[in-house]
C-alpha cells in the first residue's frame, strides 16, 4: 500500500468500506467551511445533524475526515488533479495509503502521479499545508523552533478532560469512565487532567451531564493554576468567554470567595452561566462589559486578575485547523492591538499586592512576551513586577501551545 506521508492514518476507517452518502457529507461541510466562511467545529454539527441516519461510524468518519482534509488543505489542493471534491477526497484517501474503490468519481485519480508530486515538493508552506504568510511570520518570530512547532501542530489533538473537583476526584472520575468504557490516562504535571486513550465523543456520558468534568487542554488548565487563588478571594476573568477558566478558578478555590466573569459577549456569559450551574459552581458573577466605566467602577476591587486575551489562537491549531484558513498578518496585527489596549485598562482592577496572569493560546512572542515587555516599560505597567512566565510549546508539551506570565501589582 502507498503511504506518501504521516497524514494520520485512521485503521478503523481504512478497512471500511466507503459509502457515497458520507463522502457527500464531508463534501458538504467543506463547502460551507470554505465557500462559506463557517466555523468547522459548527459545520460539522449541523453536518451530522441534518442526517440522522447516519450511524456512530459514519459521524465519527465524517467528523474526522473533514478536520483531517481541512487541516492538509493547501496540500491535498497541490497534489489533486482538480478543486473537485471528488478529486480532493479521493486525493486525501489515496495519501494515507488507502485504496480507492472502481467509481467512476475517482476515474481522474492516480496514486503514482500524487505520489511523484509529493515527492519532487520543496515548498515547506505546502508541505506543513499552510499559508505563505504564516511560513514567513512562524519563521521570522520562532526563529529554529519553528519548523518542530508547525510539525506538532498540524498533529491532531488529543481529547482532555479537567476533573472537576467540587464533585469528585480524578481516581474516581477515571473509575467511572472505565466502567463505562472509556479509558483515560494521567499526565504528570496537570494534577486535574485526565487523557483519552482513544477520542470519542464523551459529552453524552452521564458524568458529563452531572458536571464530574469538563473538557479542557491539559495546556489550558495550566493558567487558572497559575494565578495562584485561594478561598474566599475576589477574582476578576476578565475576558472569561463561555467560562472555561472561571469554572477552573472556582474549582481552585473550593466555591468559596466570588468569581466575577466579565466579557463584552452576552451569549457568552449566558454560556458560562449553564456550564456553572452543572458544575455546582455557585461563587460566579457574569458581568457584561458594556464600555470603559464598567473596568472603571471595578477600580482596585480584584485580589487576583485573569487576562485571558483574544488571540491568533496559533497555539491551538490542532484543535481548530481552520483558523489558518481564516487568519490574516492584518488580523493577527488587529488582535494585538487589542491585547495591548486591555494590558493598559484592565489591570486597574487589581487591588495593589494583588496578582494578575495574563495569558494567550498563541505561540507567537509578538503575542506573548513581547505583549508584557512593552506593558512593563509602559506607564500603566510602572507598578507591576513580572513574577513568572511560562512559555507553553506545543512540541515540547505535547498539548496545545500556550503562554502565561503571573504579574505582581505592587
Ligand atoms: C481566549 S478567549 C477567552 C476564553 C475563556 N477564558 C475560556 O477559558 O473559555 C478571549 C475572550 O475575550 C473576549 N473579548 C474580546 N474583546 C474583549 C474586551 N475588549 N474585553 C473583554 N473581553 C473581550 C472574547 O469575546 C473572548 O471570549
Amino acid at each position: 500500500m502507498l503511504r506518501i506521508f504521516r497524514l494520520p492514518l485512521h485503521r478503523e476507517f481504512s478497512r471500511m468500506k466507503l459509502h457515497n452518502n458520507t463522502i457527500r457529507g464531508v463534501h458538504q461541510a467543506l463547502d460551507a467551511i470554505f465557500e462559506q466562511g463557517q466555523y468547522a467545529d459548527k459545520v460539522i454539527e449541523r453536518t451530522l445533524k441534518s442526517n440522522p441516519k447516519w450511524g456512530a461510524r459514519d459521524r465519527s468518519f465524517i467528523a474526522e475526515t473533514t478536520y483531517e482534509m481541512v487541516r492538509w488543505w493547501r496540500l491535498i489542493t497541490y497534489l489533486s488533479p482538480s478543486n473537485d471534491y471528488w478529486d480532493l477526497f479521493g486525493t486525501y484517501w489515496l495519501m494515507q495509503g488507502n485504496a480507492l474503490p472502481p467509481w467512476e468519481e475517482f476515474e481522474r485519480l492516480n496514486a503514482e502521479k500524487i505520489k511523484g508530486k509529493f515527492e519532487s515538493l520543496k515548498n515547506p508552506a505546502i508541505l506543513e499545508s499552510i499559508p505563505d504568510w504564516l511560513e514567513e511570520i512562524g519563521k521570522k518570530e520562532l526563529g529554529e523552533l519553528w519548523q518542530a512547532e508547525i510539525q506538532s501542530l498540524n498533529e491532531e489533538a488529543e481529547v482532555v478532560l479537567r476533573v472537576n473537583t467540587l464533585k469528585t476526584t480524578r481516581e474516581r472520575l477515571k473509575n467511572q469512565l472505565a466502567a463505562d468504557g472509556i479509558q483515560t490516562y494521567i499526565v504528570k504535571g496537570y494534577p486535574d487532567a485526565l487523557v483519552l486513550e482513544e477520542r470519542q465523543n464523551v459529552f453524552r456520558n452521564p458524568a458529563f451531564k452531572e458536571g464530574l468534568f469538563e473538557v479542557q487542554d491539559a495546556s489550558s488548565q495550566l493558567v487558572a493554576a497559575a494565578l495562584a487563588v485561594e478561598p474566599g478571594m475576589r477574582v476578576i476573568d476578565a475576558c472569561a468567554g463561555a467560562g472555561g477558566k472561571s469554572l477552573h478558578l472556582a474549582a481552585l478555590m473550593e466555591n468559596k470567595g466570588k468569581v466575577i466573569s466579565m466579557d463584552v459577549e452576552e451569549w457568552k456569559l449566558q454560556q458560562a452561566k449553564l456550564r456553572a450551574r452543572r458544575n455546582g459552581v455557585s461563587i460566579f458573577e457574569p458581568k457584561l462589559i458594556e464600555g470603559s466605566k464598567t473596568i472603571k467602577r471595578l477600580k482596585e476591587s480584584a485580589d487576583r486578575l485573569l487576562l485571558d486575551v483574544p488571540c491568533s489562537g496559533l497555539g491551538v491549531l490542532r484543535r481548530n485547523p481552520d483558523t489558518k484558513w481564516k487568519l490574516s498578518p492584518e488580523s493577527i496585527e488587529k488582535v494585538q492591538q487589542t491585547q495591548q489596549e486591555l494590558l493598559q485598562t484592565y489591570p486597574s482592577m487589581l487591588k495593589p499586592g494583588g496578582q494578575m496572569v495574563y495569558a494567550t493560546c498563541s505561540i507567537l512572542p509578538s503575542e506573548n512576551e513581547l505583549q508584557v515587555k512593552k506593558f512593563l516599560e509602559s506607564e500603566a505597567g510602572k507598578e507591576f513586577q513580572l513574577i513568572e512566565e511560562t512559555k507553553v510549546l506545543a512540541q515540547e508539551s505535547g498539548f496545545d501551545g500556550f503562554y502565561i506570565a503571573r504579574l505582581l501589582k505592587k
